[in-house]
């Protein structure tokens, strides 16, 4: 099929006229090249060669061949995306009050340094910086919010699902994704999806071969009768009502039908764990001698009584529990496949697919892949599957176009991949990725823990794709094969191809594929199946047939057998996978490490996030505080770690744009931001107690500087949030979680980052509550309480204001002359603070009041300790006295 043929395809139902978007032309012709679409750059071209060929005869005749010529190439190419611009009534007072948010804050910076509180220069010394950083950290996340785009209405190749520990993360919800794949509305000689299993365990295994014969069930089903969405699990789970719009007359005999299939389906993956665990050596030496062994690691057999090749019969001495042999498994053959080929096991399923009426049906080729661990290896977490799943798929199907999806993100919506790739055909060659945005299932309706985080999703990444484009955000995402190989963007890698062939010397792995092994590695079909740089800089349509169209033939036992060489242990050593190649390694954060090269090397990306429709969307959702600040932790300990590496945003090439380079200081500084805002929360308490404030007196220049200050704020919180189409209460959840994160897990990152980088220990992953493992009580894992020392800090700062305000209250009172504006100001601001921590009080308490004693115990005795450190402090003498009444020892 020819690229022009793929395009029309993907651009199905979405593009009506063929003007270009870009210049605005109709079959007319703009004046500067740059900024024409592909189709009036050929016409300006095409003019320019006419006027060459002056008054000859055969300028007319030039002119209609090349004419006919663009306009086919126009019908086929026609643009399939278009950017929207926010309206000027918005981005015109966004900006402007941006502007002069700058200067009240400038001014009002001027005016506390000018004004000091001589009664309590500590509190004044101490607000005064915490302001100027807030202020700082507020620059830093807003400049990059100056050119947002609102919506992308646009109409995407081998898709990696990973999946690492059956016992942690439901085979149930990966057979769930794995189906809604098969099932997305691409074609099928065009797709392949990959299952990583990084734990080599026989329950994924076949919990994956079981999706291979439910999906010739389901597939069909799906396409027969238009379901969305296309995850059997959220889509027997819908809430509305599953006739509506539905006008076949079979549908309701073939859905009855669907759902009894998918509960004997689930009935037989939820069984698998303990068949498997029957048929493990470990269980039956557990069932023998009453102890599991440590190593060596069991091995198992299959169903049919062969070895389970993902484990050594006679391991060797040292292995691990996770230690295991590669395996390559050709689940669901491509429509060209006779046979099943297979790597280290010979009985590969074949499965028929029908639709219901009995008719064949094709399915996407889907491959399980388990990449070797050994001792003494590295396996480099997440980054290193996704690395093992990039060579081993350029081997077997080797399509232009990788999206990753982590174990239970499941597609939403049948068109994603085409929407997605349609950015990348769009003649934008500088494109590296396209990033989807994440939507949860299975969080509660108030959403306490701010899981959504529509702020991140809905603000600042489209936000950044008015700049050079979102962040790498780990899953959901479509990756152009070359950028992952850490090829610079077209014009970049033409300039340098036309250097080294100029200079003809130089570090040239862009013109000589033979260095591409030092690069690669030494797997000659990898570096095969790599296109020649040459082709990098051209349009999709004007590259070689071979480039664009279908590269799989059938999977041979060869290519089986080479793609098991790709994913062994040693395979990387003395490459550059890792750092210039693939997904970087050393990084909690590899996604934004990843897509951080990419901008670096001036590529950019694209935010693809219609308001109306959710492209994925996660089944598991970490909605117990516990889990939620562990998560913020783990995010967060990435972005000290980047600061403190030389992938410090400071430090980065000139290809990166500056407010791009903003963006990612923001990032990565921003739990710094966590210092100071732990001690500003303190501040109130201890004003109430000292009855000092941060002022020497509430005066009227104070207060219009604060009233300036909150309603520029809020006037932008309101564009901003009709410019990202979210909600006032998403922004709140997220101020609140900034405000609980930020005093807890930033604080633990600050600790954790650096130890981090100096040790190279790994964080612990994230326990995610999956809605397809249903608890006997809704959102019962949102109320369990569980003890994290990130608690800490929170709770010290919530009593310590608590008791800090019964004191400030019993003084003013009982005083004969009370300081009314101190004692008002410092109540107000220890309410700012105390609504800001009120969903983590409330995480505290749980349903029926669970709270662990040591919470109790330990906030009593940290904010006992700071009251009496402040009030001795306060008094070297030893006595103070406090409201009249009140006496401290
Ligand atoms: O050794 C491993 C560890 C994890 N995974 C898979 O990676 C995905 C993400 O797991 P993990 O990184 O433990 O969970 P989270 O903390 O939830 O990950 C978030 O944060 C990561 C780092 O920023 C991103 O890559 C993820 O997309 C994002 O969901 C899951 O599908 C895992 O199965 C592996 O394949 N191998």
């Amino acid at each position: 099929m020819s690229s022009g043929q793929l395009r029309r395809q993907t651009s199905k139902d979405y593009i009506s006229e063929e003007s270009c978007a870009e210049c605005s032309v109709s079959g007319e012709v703009a004046p500067r090249q740059d900024v024409l679409c592909p189709r009036c750059r050929e016409m300006f071209k095409l003019l320019e060669k006419a006027k060459a060929v002056v008054n000859g005869a055969g300028a007319l005749s030039l002119l209609e061949t090349e004419e006919t010529r663009i306009n086919n190439l126009g019908k086929q190419n026609r643009l399939m995306s278009r950017k929207i611009n926010v309206p000027t009534a918005i981005l015109a007072p966004y900006r402007l009050l941006i502007l002069f948010r700058i200067i009240v804050l400038g001014l009002y910076h001027a005016w506390r340094i000018k004004n000091r509180n001589e009664d309590a220069m500590c509190l004044w010394g101490i607000s005064v910086v915490c302001e100027i950083w807030f202020s700082f950290s507020w620059l830093l996340e807003q400049l990059p919010k100056l050119n947002p785009t609102p919506n992308s209405e646009l109409p995407a190749i081998d898709v990696f699902i990973t999946a690492a520990d059956p016992d942690k993360e439901s085979p149930l919800v990966t057979a769930n994704t794995a189906l809604s794949v098969l099932a997305a509305d691409y074609p099928v000689e065009k797709l392949t999806c990959y299952i990583s299993d990084d734990a080599g365990s026989l329950q994924t295994f076949e919990a994956i071969a079981e999706v291979s014969s439910f999906a010739a069930l389901w597939v069909p089903f799906c396409r027969k009768h238009d379901v969305e969405p296309r995850g059997p699990e959220s889509y027997f789970n819908l809430k509305k009502d599953p006739y509506w719009n539905k006008i076949r007359p079979d549908f309701v005999k073939d859905r009855r039908k669907m759902k009894r299939e998918y509960d004997e389906f689930k009935v037989r993956i939820n069984a698998l764990r303990e068949a498997v665990r029957r048929r493990s050596y470990a269980y039956n030496a557990l069932e023998e001698r009453k102890v599991l062994p440590e190593a060596p690691p069991p091995a198992t057999w299959m169903a049919d009584a062969c070895h389970w090749p993902a484990t050594w019969i006679n391991p060797l001495p040292g292995h691990r529990y996770d230690d295991h042999p590669p395996v390559v498994q050709v689940m669901l053959s491509s429509p060209s496949n006779e046979s099943i080929p297979t790597g280290n096991k010979e009985d590969g399923r074949s499965v028929p697919s029908m639709d219901l009426t009995g008719v064949n049906m094709r399915l996407p080729l889907m491959v399980y892949i388990a990449r070797e661990k050994r001792p003494g290896f590295e396996d480099h977490k997440k980054a290193g599957a996704l690395n093992a799943l990039a060579r081993a798929s350029a081997i077997i199907s080797n399509g232009p176009f990788l999206l990753n999806l982590d174990y239970d993100n499941y597609v939403h919506d049948s068109l994603a991949f085409r929407e997605g790739i349609c950015y990348m055909l769009d003649g934008s060659e500088r494109v590296c990725f396209v990033q989807y945005p994440l939507r949860l299932d299975g969080v509660d309706p108030s959403d306490r823990y701010a899981n959504h985080n529509n702020a991140l999703f809905d603000a600042n990444m489209r936000a950044l794709d008015g700049i050079q484009g979102p962040f790498n955000l780990g899953s959901r995402c479509l990756f152009r094969r070359m950028a992952v190989y850490g090829f610079d963007p077209p014009e970049a890698s033409l300039q340098r191809t036309q250097q080294l062939n100029a200079s003809d010397d130089g570090p040239s792995d862009q013109k000589i594929p033979s260095t591409y092994s030092k690069r690669f590695g030494n797997s000659t079909s990898l570096i095969d199946s790599i296109p020649v740089a040459e082709f990098q800089s051209r349009p999709v349509y004007d590259r070689p047939q071979e480039t664009v169209a279908d590269p799989r033939g059938p999977v041979t036992l060869p290519s089986v057998a080479e793609a098991l060489s790709v994913i062994s242990c040693s395979y990387e050593d003395k490459t550059q996978w890792g750092e210039r190649v693939g997904w970087i390694y050393g990084s909690a954060k590899e996604d934004v490490a990843t897509g951080y090269r990419m901008h670096n090397q001036g590529w950019r990306s694209v935010y693809c996030a219609p308001t109306e429709r959710d492209f994925f969307r996660s089944a598991a959702a970490p909605i117990n505080l516990a889990d939620r600040l562990n998560q913020i932790l783990r995010r967060a300990t990435g972005s000290v770690e980047m600061f403190f590496s030389h992938r410090n945003p400071l430090l980065v090439s000139p290809n990166m744009r500056a407010l791009q380079r903003l963006a990612y200081l923001n990032h990565s500084a921003n739990p710094f931001t966590s210092v100071f805002l732990t001690v500003y929360c303190f501040l109130p308490a201890f004003c109430l107690l000292s009855g000092q404030f941060i002022v020497q007196s509430i005066s009227a220049t104070f207060l219009a500087y604060v009233l300036a200050l909150t309603v520029t704020l809020c006037i932008l919180t309101l564009l901003e949030i009709k410019w990202s189409d979210t909600q006032f209460v998403d922004w709140w959840r997220n101020e609140q979680m900034r405000v609980i994160g930020g005093t807890s897990a930033h604080l633990g990152a600050l600790l954790q980052g650096p130890l981090r980088v100096l040790t190279g220990i790994e964080p612990s992953p994230t326990a995610k509550k999956s809605s397809a493992s249903a608890d006997d009580e809704e959102f019962a894992h949102l109320y369990a309480v569980r003890w994290t020392w990130l608690m800490v800090p929170p709770i010290t700062i919530m009593a310590l204001n608590l008791i800090a305000v019964a004191i400030g209250v019993s003084r003013t009172i009982q005083s004969s002359s009370p300081e009314w504006s101190e004692f008002l100001g410092g109540l107000f601001f220890s309410f700012w603070v105390m609504i800001h921590l009120h969903p983590f009080a409330k995480g505290l308490m749980g349903r029926r009041g669970k709270t662990p004693t040591v919470v109790f115990v330990w906030s009593g005795l940290v904010a006992i300790t700071i009251s009496l450190l402040w009030l001795t402090l306060k008094s070297p003498s030893g006595a103070q006295e406090i409201g009249g009444s009140i006496t401290f020892p």
